[in-house]
């Protein structure tokens, strides 16, 4: 039952709304169901010659009403569900937001952006389809049925001939019984087989620039319709399986037409039963086919949506890898930061992205990270936010364990800039101003000027209101970076982390960045990861980490003063570099 929680609770908080609307459709089905005793009062006042020219104006009359009526209390009904229905789909898109804003970095890596819009697009609509059509249909159906059988019998219909043209119905559970499970597994292969084709289509657009340019259409078209074919597999095979269980269903109630005529026809013929009654319990048959390919519809729909419901209960369910103790500690400021002995490997894996480090960042400071790719400068910028979880103990802020810190006095004190400065599809001065919503474009020029973007601003035609991204102008490389590194300054956060986030910037803007950056971080903590010596040369302290270890530590001078070390190696080999440039 546990599965069903998300939908038993919005049902339970909605139960006024949904009684109203389902009350108001069985009051319609049981108006609707009137029609053809009318009609069949009508064959017999006509056969027997006792129905005028006004008789036939109230009849007639008298079908209006009910046709009014019917709409009126079916259209109410269904609205009311409906508008029910588009509330789920609306507060559940927004829980599942929230959830996604909880949860740890670790799932995101485990699930595709695909993956995780089907959860937000296709599944809510159809939990929510459930509860709308779902609803309205299964209450049309069961109470049509019921009512339609209550008519039959107090119009004087003979039970037995009920009953006999009822029996094919009969047939149903059975059948929906088999097809059910059968259904509902095809479903989930159909929800995940979409669910990969758009992580394909997303994959492909994004890369298509890589793709052009390495001329690699036809792979990249290959990979895309493999995906469109498995899509298209798994529909069949569910079309498939769903089509015979449609077929089978009307064929049933057509079946139940057929032995009514035998049996009632006999009937009428032997005068046990008026033409009148004949008449209206074909009417009253013919009327039952329709829910009962309502009945198909909605068991099939039920299929897709448990499916659905199972996987938004789970998303939900998740709990994030990170998150609050409850007795988290509040992070005044942000002073020495104390790494000890700091082991981490990355979750379902072995091996040890970082090993046994140890060293402080004290307050005021600039510490330089440096290393080859892959050596864990990022693996500890995210241990030190709290992306990861660090092992207790192992990372102390102010003194605190910073587990024990609740993630939000953390994450505000600090400003992280990562190498590729992911923009909004906003405006320049948004993007900048994201961490502070009430600053002034003074501010934002400010800090756009620190990053030595301000220049290239001036350039695009509406400055700093210039919009990005989809709609908008694509920045280059380093204008991206510099614009990350602007919104990281704006923030003047305690603890600066800027990782690798001048590697996209030549070493003359380089240079002019970093004298920037020592004047407006005089006093206060900055942590610069990068690959060229260049950047990290000022720092009072430079940590170079090989394959997760600290290999060496010192000032410029002193690291630079071991010939044999690699730090020396490696500025000899930028020199070089940038000799042959
Ligand atoms: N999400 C992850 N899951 C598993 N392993 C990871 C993950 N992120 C990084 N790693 C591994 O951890 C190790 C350290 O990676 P990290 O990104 O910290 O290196 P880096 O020094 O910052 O490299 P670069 O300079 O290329 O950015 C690498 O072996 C990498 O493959």
């Amino acid at each position: 039952m546990k599965n069903f929680e998300l939908l038993t609770r919005y049902l339970k908080q909605n139960k006024l709304l949904y009684l109203t609307a389902i009350v108001l459709i069985i009051l319609s089905n049981v108006d609707q169901s009137l029609l053809p005793q009318v009609l069949g009062n009508v064959t017999d006042g006509l056969k027997e010659g006792t129905l005028g020219r006004e008789g036939i104006i109230q009849q007639s009359l008298i079908l209006l009403a009910i046709a009014v009526s019917y709409g009126i209390l079916f259209g109410l009904g269904q609205f009311t569900i409906m508008r029910l229905g588009r509330r789920f789909e609306f507060l559940t898109r927004g829980r599942i937001f929230a959830q996604f804003s909880r949860l740890s970095e670790d799932f995101f890596s485990k699930q595709g952006t695909g993956k995780l819009l089907s959860y937000v697009m296709n599944d809510v609509t159809s939990v929510r389809e459930a509860i709308s059509f779902g609803v309205t249909q299964t209450t049309n159906a069961v109470f049509m049925v019921i009512s339609c059988v209550a008519m039959m019998l107090i119009t004087g219909i003979p039970v037995i001939l009920i009953l006999v043209s009822v029996c094919p119905l009969i047939l149903i559970p059975f059948l929906v019984i088999y097809f059910g499970p059968r259904i509902r597994e095809r479903s989930m292969h159909v929800q995940e087989d979409l669910a990969t084709m758009t992580e394909s289509a997303d994959e492909q657009i994004g890369g298509i620039r890589v793709t052009k340019t390495f001329a690699m259409e036809a792979t990249a078209q290959k990979r895309f319709d493999e995906t469109v074919d498995g899509v298209r597999s798994a529909q069949l095979r569910l079309v498939r399986m769903s089509s015979l269980f449609q077929a089978i269903l009307p064929f049933l109630g057509a079946l139940s037409l057929v032995v009514s005529l035998l049996v009632g026809g006999y009937m009428t013929i032997q005068h046990h039963l008026t033409l009148g009654s004949f008449v209206a319990l074909t009417f009253y048959l013919r009327m039952l086919t329709g829910p009962l390919q309502q009945i198909g519809n909605v068991i099939n729909m039920m299929q897709r949506s448990g499916a659905s419901l199972e996987r938004v209960n789970r998303l939900l369910a998740e709990v994030p890898s990170v998150r609050d103790h409850d007795a988290a500690i509040e992070l005044n400021s942000i002073g020495d930061i104390e790494i000890s002995h700091l082991s981490f490997s990355y979750p379902g894996t072995s091996e040890k992205a970082l090993q046994d480090i140890s060293f402080t960042i004290r307050k005021g400071h600039t510490i330089g990270l440096i290393g080859r790719t892959g050596s864990g400068k990022s693996t500890l910028a995210k241990l030190l936010l709290r992306v990861y979880e660090p092992p207790a103990g192992s990372i102390r802020v102010s003194g605190e364990d910073v587990t024990e810190v609740s993630l939000e006095t953390l994450r505000r004190k600090i400003g992280y800039v990562p190498q590729d400065g992911f923009m909004f599809s906003t405006d320049i001065a948004d993007n900048i101003a994201f961490s502070d919503r009430s600053a002034n474009m003074e501010q934002v020029q400010r800090a756009a000027d620190q990053a030595l973007l301000l220049e290239s601003v001036n350039t695009f035609k509406e400055g700093f209101q210039t919009k990005l991204g989809e709609r908008g102008l694509t920045l280059s490389g380093g204008q991206r970076q510099r614009a990350s590194l602007a919104r990281g300054l704006m923030k003047r956060p305690e603890l600066l982390i800027l990782d690798d986030s001048m590697s996209a910037v030549d070493t003359l803007t380089e240079s002019g960045i970093l004298s920037n950056l020592v004047k407006e971080r005089q006093g206060k903590t900055t942590l610069i990861i990068a690959h060229r010596i260049s950047s990290v040369q000022h720092a009072n302290e430079i940590i170079v980490l090989d394959e997760g270890r600290i290999v060496q530590r010192g000032s410029h001078e002193e690291l630079m003063a071991r010939r044999d070390g690699l730090y020396a190696s490696m500025y000899r080999i930028q020199q070089e570099g940038l000799q042959h440039a």
